[in-house]
């Protein structure tokens, strides 16, 4: 907490964990699907969290929850690029989350500074895109795809295979000239409730390396298996108390749905956590 940090080849200054907002611009996304399809919704959506303190917009033409169906890449690309756009020059950093190579370009000369795949570039293409245009890229863990990924995983040791997998693609992408990574465990992504548990868990064994780490835990399927919530909507007090491990933890950034509430509970425990800071009066 507190002082320079350097994330992702942009300086930041923050005290504690910083915030990404989620904006899907999805007709089926899990918690907000086709509230934001309009462009002027979404727009004011990402102003919205920005202007409630969220570090990062990550914009989403393509569902990830489980169970999504794949969509074509024009349709993906009409989606998010007029978003991008938009945003472009506002103030707010933009990520662009998605799988696919040719949407990453497109979102990067549209106006992203980061691309968010949930595979880890596992499309070597996607490895050229970052490289080439010099973006630095989020590295997450996922268990085969969306579409069937909850079926049954399973790990020997979830832990050992999830981090052992983000270090090897770090290192992979990073040779290959993608400027800088964050590093993501995945929550949610091929995982029962038990293994994002333990990597919950398990947070300082990866915070502790030279990356810094991005967790996603908002009004996700584990919140209900917790605390009985079977409103996604409902989940945003569950996704703050993950969130607020996952910083105490070391996490340097939080995926999030409600940005302003996560802002600033962060704040007051990055001032928690910080001995030097003195409260203005
Ligand atoms: C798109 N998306 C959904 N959940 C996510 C998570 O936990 N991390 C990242 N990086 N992206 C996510």
């Amino acid at each position: 907490p507190g002082g320079e940090r350097a994330a992702d080849g942009w300086r930041v200054t923050w005290r504690g964990c910083a915030v990404m907002g989620v904006l899907n611009v999805t007709p089926d996304s899990f918690s907000d699907g086709g509230r934001y399809a309009s462009l002027e919704a979404a727009v004011t959506r990402a102003r919205a969290m920005r202007d409630a303190g969220a570090r990062v917009i990550d914009v989403g033409g393509e569902s990830t929850r489980p169970g999504a169906e794949p969509v074509p890449a024009e349709q993906e690309l009409d989606r998010v690029r007029p978003v991008l756009r938009a945003l472009a020059g506002e103030g707010a950093l933009l990520s662009v989350d998605t799988m696919k190579p040719e949407v990453a370009r497109e979102a990067l000369a549209a106006g992203a500074h980061l691309v968010n795949d949930v595979t880890g570039l596992r499309d070597p293409g996607m490895v050229e895109v970052c490289a080439g245009a010099g973006a630095p890229a989020c590295v997450m863990h996922m268990r085969g795809e969306p579409r069937t990924m909850q079926r049954s995983p399973q790990y020997r040791d979830v832990v050992a295979e999830v981090h052992a997998f983000l270090r090897e693609r770090a290192a992979a992408v990073l040779a290959a000239g993608v400027p800088s990574v964050l590093l993501d465990p995945g929550l949610g992504f091929g995982k029962t409730a038990a293994h994002n548990l333990a990597l919950l868990r398990a947070l300082p064994e990866l915070t502790c390396g030279p990356h810094p780490v991005l967790v996603g835990a908002s009004r996700k399927k584990m919140i209900d298996l917790l605390a009985g919530v079977p409103n996604a909507a409902d989940r945003d007090p569950g996704s703050l108390a993950l969130h607020l491990h996952a910083a105490r933890q070391g996490a340097a950034m939080v995926r999030v749905h409600a940005a302003g509430v996560h802002v600033q509970a962060l704040r007051v425990q990055a001032a928690l956590e910080d001995p030097t800071f003195t409260p203005g009066r």
